[in-house]
C-alpha cells in the first residue's frame, strides 16, 4: 500500500475545496489499486471536502490540532473538533509550524498521543535544515525528532511518518538527489519500518520525480504540496503512483 496525499497549506476557499473534492470523487479509486489517497485542506474546508468525499475511500485530514480536547486554548482547534468536521488524519510537526508557530518535539509527542487516543492517524512530519544536511548530520537530527515524537507511545503501528527535508520544501526548495534519499530511507526503514504504518517522502515532489522517488526502497508514499494544488495535478500524481506500484 502506498499513501499519497497532499496538504494545501494556507490555500483554498470552501468553494475551491468543493470543486476539488468533487473532481476527486469522480475518480475511479478502485482503478488506483493499493493506493491510499488523502487530502489535507485548511480547517475551514475540512467539512466541505469530507462530505464530498464520503464513501470514496479518500481520507481527509487536518494540518494541525491541539493535544487538549477542549477548554481555554484560544485560537486552537482540538482533535475531536477536527474529527467532527470530518478529519481522520492529523498532521503535526511540519517545518513551517516548527519555524513560525513554535511547534516543538514535545508538542508533537503530545499530539501523537492525543490522535491515537481518539483513533485518528497521526501524520508526523520531520526533516533537517540545509546546514544539518550539508554537515552530513541528517540521520542523527531526524531520528532524534522521530524518537521524541514517538516517546512513550506503546503502539506506533498507525503512525504515518513523513520525511520532509526543509531545504526541499516549497518554491525555493530543490528536490533531493536520489542517492541521498536512498541512504536516508534505508536507515529510516531499518529503524522504524516495522513499527509504523508507512514512511512518506515530501518536498518538491512533482510529476517528473514521483515514480523515481516511489521506487526507492523504504518509501511508503508521498506527501505533496504544490504539484497537487489542483485536482488535476493531484490526480496525475495518484495515477503515476498507481503505475509505479504496478511496476
Ligand atoms: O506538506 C507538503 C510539503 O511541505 C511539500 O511541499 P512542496 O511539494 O510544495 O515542496
Amino acid at each position: 500500500m502506498l499513501w499519497v496525499g497532499t496538504s494545501w497549506k494556507m490555500n483554498g476557499t470552501r468553494a475551491f475545496a468543493r470543486e476539488y473534492a468533487r473532481t476527486l470523487a469522480g475518480l475511479d479509486a478502485a482503478g488506483l489499486g493499493d493506493i491510499q489517497p488523502f487530502i489535507i485542506p485548511s480547517f475551514t474546508a475540512i467539512d466541505v471536502a469530507a462530505s464530498e468525499l464520503e464513501g470514496t475511500g479518500i481520507l481527509v485530514g487536518a494540518q494541525n490540532a491541539a493535544w487538549e480536547d477542549a477548554g481555554a486554548w484560544t485560537g486552537e482547534v482540538s482533535i475531536p473538533q477536527a474529527m467532527d468536521a470530518g478529519a481522520t488524519i492529523i498532521e503535526m510537526g511540519h517545518s513551517e509550524r516548527r519555524e513560525y508557530f513554535g511547534e516543538i518535539d514535545r508538542t508533537v509527542n503530545l499530539k501523537v498521543k492525543a490522535a491515537l487516543r481518539h483513533g485518528v492517524i497521526p501524520l508526523v512530519c520531520f526533516g533537517e535544515p540545509a546546514e544539518v544536511f550539508e554537515a552530513g548530520e541528517t540521520l542523527p537530527f531526524i531520528t532524534a525528532q522521530i524518537d521524541a515524537a514517538l516517546e512513550g507511545v506503546e503502539d506506533t503501528s498507525r503512525v504515518l511518518l513523513a520525511y520532509e527535508p526543509i531545504w526541499a520544501i516549497g518554491e525555493h526548495g530543490r528536490p533531493p538527489r536520489r542517492e541521498d534519499l536512498v541512504r536516508t530511507f534505508a536507515a529510516l526503514a531499518e529503524r522504524y519500518g516495522d513499527r509504523v504504518e508507512a514512511i512518506l517522502y515530501g518536498g518538491s515532489v512533482n510529476h517528473e520525480n514521483n515514480q523515481d522517488i516511489l521506487g526507492i526502497p523504504g518509501v511508503g508514499g508521498l506527501f505533496i504540496g504544490r504539484s497537487a494544488w489542483t485536482a488535476e495535478g493531484y490526480i496525475r500524481n495518484l495515477e503515476l503512483a498507481a503505475e509505479a506500484l504496478r511496476g
